[in-house]
Order: structure tokens, then C-alpha cells, then sequence
């Protein structure tokens, strides 16, 4: 179970301190990682880095920078001094920027003689599918799309991808077994899909081989927190 344990990510998508550490107090025993993102960071800010750090979680600071390549690099360098494991930028930013930033982070943390985070590049949202891609004038298939920006992501110098669990066994398969995959669009069989569109059960992702599932408003959102996420973590171990 532990084993699981470590590869479950759970989305900390509240607007403020207070619910964010009763939920941190409430599933750190059975949550591995634990997400920031843009709604709790633009409420409380660096602060939430340390309780998490103070209930020995992990951290995924989920804050898909993109921007010009120097702007990133300078951000994600203070990623590196607030010691998170994990960090994410949206591919399309492009080679350098994500190559900058690689560079960046593996310097600061050279400096602080520290590891460095696993920086991590945001494929296709799994709120996206097809027709979402033909809407942005973009004429491949979600998946061959993912393929490329993976290859892309990789080449730059990223540590792995954001992407839905369907993706999975293609990008090990091309990209290696070692190249990190982190999956939203997480849905088991007794959640609602809300806004996403490319889903798998957590059984499912971890059976294409997954690294990280990150699992939100399937725990967030029922009365028992712990019950779903004892229920995921089994799921995933079977
Ligand atoms: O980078 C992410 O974490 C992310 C990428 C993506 O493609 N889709 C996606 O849903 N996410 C995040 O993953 C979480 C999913 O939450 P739930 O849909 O509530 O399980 C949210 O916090 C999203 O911001």
C-alpha cells in the first residue's frame, strides 16, 4: 500500500489556509503528494509550501508557468529555493523555454546544495479532446499531439509530462520508462466526470503504468475524504 500511497496526488484546490491544513491533517497518512495550485497559491502564497513540508508531505507546486523563457527560468528558480519536489510549465512555452528553466533549476539547486525539483511540462489538458484541438487550429489527434510535446518536453530537458492516463503507455513506450508521466483526469467508477473529458480509473492509470495520479474532487468533494482515498489507494494497488 505504501507503494501507492507515494504515487497519489491530492489536489489541494481550496481558497484559503484553514481548509487547505485541515485537509493536509486529514489525508496526509494516506497521501503521498500533495498539489498547490493557482487558487490556493494566489490566496495564501508560499506559506501553504511549509505546512505541508511541517506534515512531511510532498509538494507539487501545480502553477503551469508560461511565459517568455526568462521569466520562467527567474520563477522557477524561487521553486527551487522554496524546496518543492515537483513543478510544472505548459510545453507549449516552447524548447528554450523549458530548456532555460532546466538549466535554472539545476544551478540554483548546485548552489543550495540541494536535489532539485522534478520539472515536469503540461501536455494537452484533460479537459481537452478532439474537437477542443481542432477549435485551437490544431489538426492532429489529442494523443499524437501529446506524443509530440512529450518529444519536445523530453529534447528541452524536462523530467517528465502532464498528461491524461490514455497517453501513458505511448510515452513510455517512446520516451522510456524512466520519463515521469503525471496524470489528472482521474476518475473512479463511483465519481462524476465534471469538467473533464479525457479520464481513466485510478485501477486503469496505474495498470498503463503511471508515476503520479492526481486525484481532486473525488475526495475533495465527498462527506468520508478518508474512505475515498482508502478506497483509491486500493483500487491502485490491484
Ligand atoms: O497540471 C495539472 O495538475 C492538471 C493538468 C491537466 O491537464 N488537468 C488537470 O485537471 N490538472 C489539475 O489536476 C486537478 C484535477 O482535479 P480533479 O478534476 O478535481 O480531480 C486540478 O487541480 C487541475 O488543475
Amino acid at each position: 500500500m505504501n507503494n501507492v500511497k507515494e504515487k497519489l496526488v491530492f489536489a489541494l484546490d481550496v481558497p484559503d489556509l484553514k481548509s487547505a491544513k485541515a485537509l493536509i491533517k486529514e489525508l496526509a497518512e494516506y497521501v503521498g503528494v500533495f498539489k498547490v495550485g493557482k487558487e490556493l497559491f494566489t490566496a495564501v502564497g508560499p506559506e501553504i509550501f511549509k505546512v505541508i513540508k511541517e506534515n512531511n508531505g510532498k509538494i507539487f507546486a501545480d502553477l503551469k508557468y508560461h511565459d517568455i523563457p526568462n521569466t520562467v527560468a527567474s520563477a522557477a528558480r524561487v521553486l527551487v529555493r522554496h524546496g518543492v519536489e515537483i513543478f510544472n510549465v505548459h510545453a507549449t512555452g516552447g524548447f528554450e523555454m523549458i530548456n532555460m528553466t532546466a538549466k535554472a533549476i539545476k544551478e540554483e539547486a548546485e548552489k543550495l546544495g540541494i536535489n532539485r525539483p522534478k520539472l515536469l511540462a503540461v501536455t494537452v489538458l484533460t479537459s481537452l479532446n478532439d474537437e477542443d484541438l481542432k477549435s485551437l487550429k490544431i489538426n492532429e489527434t489529442t494523443s499524437d499531439y501529446v506524443i509530440d510535446l512529450a518529444k519536445l518536453a523530453k529534447s528541452a530537458g524536462a523530467d517528465g509530462v502532464v498528461c491524461s492516463p490514455n497517453e501513458v503507455e505511448q510515452i513510455k513506450k517512446e520516451l522510456g520508462k524512466e520519463f515521469i508521466t503525471l496524470t489528472p483526469g482521474i476518475r473512479p467508477l463511483w465519481s462524476v466526470k465534471g469538467d473533464q473529458k479525457r479520464v481513466m480509473t485510478p485501477a486503469q492509470a496505474v495498470k498503463n503504468g503511471v508515476d503520479y495520479i492526481v486525484v481532486g474532487r473525488p475526495i475533495r468533494n465527498v462527506e468520508n475524504r478518508v474512505e475515498a482515498a482508502k478506497k483509491i489507494l486500493k483500487e491502485m494497488s490491484e
